[in-house]
Parts: structure tokens; C-alpha cells; sequence
């Protein structure tokens, strides 16, 4: 059954076109991830699903109900039943974590016994039962983005939108709030529309893809089939000696970044040299199988990466992969 139905949107900034002629449905359950390089078109065309942004021409059907062209009033009581999880969590440190959670409650009119009750179910939910009193500023990246989704799926939406949901995190958090957002598709059946630029993410949470690329839709179908296959795994790599995928005393970790173009790989470096005050090594570039001509793999090596080393990292690369480590002085 269609939940979302988008037919022939555009949407323009001044003469610059962001959405060409864009058209795809959502069924109910599934998991759709939206896929593009930077500018691609994907934060315009999540807030155009999200009623945030009118496309110039074009309907989006929400479950019939067209958001491209509903009066105010009525897109307003329609966004209800949209949840939304952003790259940067968005939550109100004044509040706690409960509180966080319970605001759409709060917004939708629902009495305070009800709320109470459905906060503590969607903290078990998430995994954090036993937060309810805490401030965001008491939480890792990965359990403020847990309080995203609870808040996000709070007034029981019947489609959650994910912007960059894990963006920000670092690998292993990132594999984390995947499982989770995987487990509430699959145990809710609740349909996810998400954007990233990062194949991994689409790899493991989507059952269909969509890539953008300048405002239009280039490919979709299945991951497996859509997508280049996953870089060769580290056997195939030139890693250096000592490798190992367990950290030793003051080992140094090794890394690969998938770039769009070879010529970033310096200014890259150099960027993060000066605004993160790290040195890191250069072990390898590889172009990228079965790729456009340009894509490369680069292997790096520097000092136990901090969470905001890797999303720097992740900002810049389609994908940052912890490899293993090396000992310090190889
Ligand atoms: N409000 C705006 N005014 C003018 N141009 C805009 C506006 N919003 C987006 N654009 C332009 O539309 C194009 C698509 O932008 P959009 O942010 O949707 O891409 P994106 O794929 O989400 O990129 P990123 O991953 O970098 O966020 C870009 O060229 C951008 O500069």
C-alpha cells in the first residue's frame, strides 16, 4: 500500500534548478534511503516531504493528502504524522530527557498521565530507560540522538524522516542507532525516508534507494543493485606493518576515506592538521572499482581519532571507515 506518492516536483532557487521533474512512491514499511553528493538536492527534497518547503510544481501525497498544496491550517495538523530526526540532534537542553521526549505530546493537547506513560515507553524503546531525569548535556552524541528518535516517534507518526541522522556520530555509534532505526522499521513497520551521502548508511538500513544527483533522480532499485560494491575489504589493502584490528599500547589507528576527487586529499589533510591540531600520514590511495574515474580510496594513519576528528572527517568524505591501528612508531 502507497504512503507517500511525490509526482513531478521542481523547486527552484532563482535560476538555479535544486529539484528537476522528481518522482517516486513509498510503500508502507519500507526504508528508503536518498542518496547524493553535496548539493545534490536531498535537504530540499526532505523539506518539501516534510510540508517545510513548497515545491514549485509538482504533488506530494501524504497517505492522499497533498503537501504541496494544502492550506496552512491543515498542513500543520498532516506534519503530525511526520516524525523528524535531525544530524544534530535538536534537543533542548533546558529540558530534560524526558521532557525532550514528551514535547510533541505536550503540543498535541495529550493529558499528562498519558504523556508520562508514553515517555517511559518510547525510553525503553530506545534504550534509555533510566535517563528520564538527565540534561542532553549529561549525554554521548549517540544517546542525544537516541532522545531524537524517541521524541521523533512520540505522537506515533505514520512516516519518520531522517536528515543525516548519523552524520554526526562516530563508526561504532553510527552501527549503533542504524540497528536501532533497522529495528524499529522492521518490529514497528514504520516507513523511513532518510537522506545521507554516506553508502554505508544506505547499505544497512534501506530496502530501496534513491540517488540524486543535480536536482534529478539518476538511479534506484535495490542497494545491492544501485550502489558501487563495497570497497575491497582490508586483505586487498597495502596496509602497513603491525597492522592489526586490535588497538595496542599507544597504537595509531588507520583509517580509509572514500574522497570524489584525488585533488581534495591535501587540503583535506591540511585542514585538519589546522583546525584539529593532528598530523596524519598519507599510507595509500587507491582509485575506487568499478567507480567514476575520479572517486579514491585514501588510507591514513594518525593518532586515536577524537568523535570530532571523524565527524570533520565524515563531513568531507562519502565515507570514513576505522580500518584497524598500527604501533605508534611504524
Ligand atoms: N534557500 C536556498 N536558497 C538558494 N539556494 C539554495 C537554497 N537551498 C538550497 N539551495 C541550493 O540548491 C542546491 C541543492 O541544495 P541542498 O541543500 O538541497 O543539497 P544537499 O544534497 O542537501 O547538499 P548537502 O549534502 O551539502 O546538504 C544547492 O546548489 C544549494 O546551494
Amino acid at each position: 500500500m502507497t504512503l507517500l506518492q511525490v509526482e513531478h516536483i521542481s523547486r527552484s532557487f532563482g535560476p538555479h534548478a535544486a529539484l528537476q521533474d522528481i518522482s517516486f512512491s513509498v510503500s508502507k514499511g519500507e526504508s528508503v534511503g536518498i542518496i547524493g553528493r553535496s548539493g545534490a538536492g536531498k535537504s530540499t527534497l526532505l523539506r518539501c516531504l516534510n510540508g517545510l518547503e513548497r515545491p514549485d510544481s509538482g504533488r506530494i501525497l501524504l497517505e492522499g493528502e497533498d503537501l504541496a498544496t494544502l492550506p496552512e491550517q491543515r498542513l500543520v495538523m498532516l506534519r503530525r504524522k511526520i516524525g523528524l530526526v535531525f544530524q544534530h540532534f535538536n534537543l533542548l537542553n533546558s529540558r530534560t530527557v524526558a521532557a525532550n521526549i514528551a514535547l510533541p505530546l505536550e503540543i498535541a493537547g495529550i493529558p499528562k498521565p498519558q504523556r508520562t506513560q508514553r515517555v517511559a515507553e518510547l525510553l525503553d524503546l530506545v534504550g534509555l530507560g533510566g535517563h528520564a531525569r538527565h540534561y542532553p548535556s549529561r549525554l554521548s552524541g549517540g544517546q542525544k540522538q537516541r532522545v531524537g528518535i524517541a521524541r521523533a516517534l512520540a505522537a506515533n507518526p505514520t512516516l519518520l524522516l531522517c536528515d543525516e541522522a548519523t552524520s554526526a556520530l562516530d563508526p561504532e555509534t553510527t552501527a549503533s542507532i542504524l540497528a536501532l532505526l533497522a529495528d524499529i522499521n522492521r518490529t514497528l513497520g514504520l516507513t523511513i525516508v532518510f537522506i545521507t551521502h554516506e553508502m554505508d548508511v544506505v547499505r544497512q538500513l534501506a530496502n530501496r534507494v534513491l540517488v540524486l544527483d543535480k536536482g534529478r533522480i539518476i538511479g534506484r532499485g535495490r542497494p545491492e543493485d544501485v550502489l558501487a560494491p563495497s570497497a575491497p575489504n582490508t586483505a586487498d589493502l597495502p596496509l602497513p606493518a603491525g597492522f592489526s584490528t586490535v588497538p595496542g599500547n599507544s597504537s595509531q589507528t588507520v583509517l580509509k576515506l572514500a574522497l570524489a576527487e584525488q585533488d581534495i586529499v591535501s587540503p583535506l589533510l591540511e585542514q585538519l592538521a589546522k583546525q584539529h591540531q593532528v598530523n596524519a600520514t598519507v599510507l595509500a590511495t587507491q582509485m575506487r572499482q568499478n567507480s567514476t574515474a575520479a572517486e579514491v580510496d585514501v588510507l591514513v594513519q594518525m593518532a586515536d581519532p577524537s568523535m570530532d576528528i571523524i565527524a570533520f572527517l565524515k563531513n568531507a568524505s562519502q565515507s570514513v571507515e576505522v580500518l584497524g591501528y598500527v604501533p605508534a612508531d611504524s
